[in-house]
């Protein structure tokens, strides 16, 4: 569990045991065969970046992880158990939690239905006060509508409600998707203080300049498979490659 607003214990952010591990993975949307098997792995403690065009299969690895495609084959281990036949309430209680790209805020719920809303499935989430520590915006709007926040606070919020439940695998899907500037100035300082805290993050972004600013290392899909994999370090010497890659 990530011991939230604690110093992070030395050396955690450089902790390599593999959290997650995906093996040829392949997944179905009824007859619709969109993942061809999937290879990578997450270590504990890292921010891992999902790139790729439109498409590509990003989204539905994060789906296909948590459970909630119809068929995927293959191999999800996460901390050592097999995740690839499990049902998507038991991979929760095993502390992954998906944010997903469409926010999922309910419009006629305020911001503190909403942060309730989600079960807490593990102990070790954060209290509203840490969230709020975390997130000082949603603790001044708590009794402000879902329909009343703005795009920026809306994303705060879907990820605040994620880290009551005691998640500690974090996942998520385009979180600075149709944000201002600053608001993803935003986001990118509370990824930082996430993985400072010790949560593991599983990022998929389009916004390619944003995830260089918070990924420890950056796999490429295509087609349904992972084709090339990095790490932030070497980010520059992939630099063309990833151009190429991503049409931009
Ligand atoms: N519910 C669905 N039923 C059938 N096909 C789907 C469904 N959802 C996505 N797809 C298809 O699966 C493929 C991969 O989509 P996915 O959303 O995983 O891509 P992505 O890499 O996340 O890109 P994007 O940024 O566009 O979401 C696309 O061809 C898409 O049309």
């Amino acid at each position: 569990m990530p011991e939230v607003m604690t110093a992070a214990k030395p050396g955690q952010a450089a902790a390599t045991s593999t959290i997650l591990d995906v093996k040829n993975l392949e997944s179905w949307y009824g007859e619709s065969h969109i993942l061809h098997g999937m290879n990578f792995t997450v270590n504990a403690g890292e921010v891992v970046t999902l790139l790729g065009r439109n498409g590509a299969g990003k989204t539905t690895t994060l789906k296909s992880i948590m459970g909630i495609i119809g068929k995927r084959t293959g191999s999800v281990q996460f901390n050592g158990q097999q995740l690839i036949r499990m049902t998507s309430d038991r991979i929760a209680r095993l502390g992954i939690a998906l944010c997903p790209e469409e926010r999922g805020i309910f419009a006629s719920l305020d911001v503190r239905e909403n942060l309730l809303l989600p079960p807490v499935v593990r102990p070790g989430g954060l209290t509203l006060d840490q969230i709020f520590e975390l997130f000082p915006n949603l603790k001044e709007r708590l009794k402000s509508q879902g329909t009343k926040l703005s795009g920026g606070e809306q994303q705060m919020l879907a990820i605040a409600r994620i880290l009551r439940t005691g998640a500690s695998f974090l996942m998520l899907d385009e979180p600075t998707e149709g944000l201002a500037p600053v608001i993803i100035q935003q986001i990118g300082h509370t990824i930082a203080r996430l993985k400072k805290e010790g949560f593991t993050i599983l990022l998929v972004e389009q916004n390619f300049r944003f995830a260089s600013t918070v990924a420890d290392r950056y796999y490429v899909v295509e087609h349904g498979k992972v084709i090339d994999g990095f790490a932030n370090a070497d980010l520059a010497a992939n630099m063309d490659k990833l151009h190429t890659y991503l049409g931009v």
